[in-house]
């Protein structure tokens, strides 16, 4: 099997597979509601990022290969974002590595650990199990990475959801950089949420 990335356009050639996120799917994703109902009104349907992936199979063994593109732009201060999650089986890792474009890999363990790692041409960022994690373009050109995980994986959206979004939100600086503020109406997550998400999937069957 052999398939072509293309920085330039964001895509992976000869991958059967595509979905695009448009802004008006992102709802309740950024601190500035004002800023984002604006963005709307003149973008709703235009492509925030979008993902072109080889699905091989469905169990443990295959890899998903796929590039994610981004396109640049802010809410407010708040930097374009995916709406991130962890894996449905949370014990699964990912790794993604930069083609073009500037951007950082958000991620925050389910005790609220955060880590971030910035994500350029060329360097690889490793997701490890029971992380969860969302890309954010702080650049001004799209932000183009290729994935890869274990196709057994799953994405689980609602543990954002439930803590009231990450810990940590990715702002302007006013300075023409980055900075990460906390998110007032994040949550910690419970004892009983933590060991459920190591426990997995089957146990809560
Ligand atoms: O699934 P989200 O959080 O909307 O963001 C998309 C990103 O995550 C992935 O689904 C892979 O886990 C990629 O397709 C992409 O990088
Ligand atoms: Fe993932």
């Amino acid at each position: 099997m052999s398939l072509a990335v293309d920085p330039e356009r964001g895509r992976l050639l000869g991958a059967e597979q595509r979905y695009a996120k448009s802004f008006g799917d992102l709802a309740g994703l950024y601190a500035d509601r004002t800023a984002f109902e604006a963005l709307l009104a003149s973008r709703r349907d235009e492509i925030a990022y979008e993902v072109t992936a080889y699905v091989p199979g469905d169990r443990v063994n295959d890899l998903i290969v796929g590039v994610t593109r981004m396109v640049p732009g802010r809410v407010g201060r708040e930097f374009f974002m995916t709406r991130g999650h962890i894996h449905a089986r949370a014990d699964r890792p990912e790794i993604y590595h930069g083609q073009s474009g500037h951007g950082l890999m958000l991620m925050e363990s389910p005790a609220g650990e955060i880590r971030i790692a910035k994500i350029g041409p060329g360097s690889l960022c490793y997701v490890p199990p029971f992380w969860i994690h969302r890309s954010v373009n702080i650049g001004d050109t799209d932000l183009v990475m290729l994935f890869a995980y274990p196709a057994d994986s799953g994405q689980d959206y609602g543990i954002i959801e439930r803590s009231g979004g990450m810990r940590v939100r990715i702002m302007a600086d006013g300075r023409g950089g980055w900075t990460q503020e906390p998110n007032p109406h994040w949550r910690p997550r419970s004892a009983a949420e933590i060991a459920r998400i190591h426990a997995g999937p089957e146990a809560a069957a």
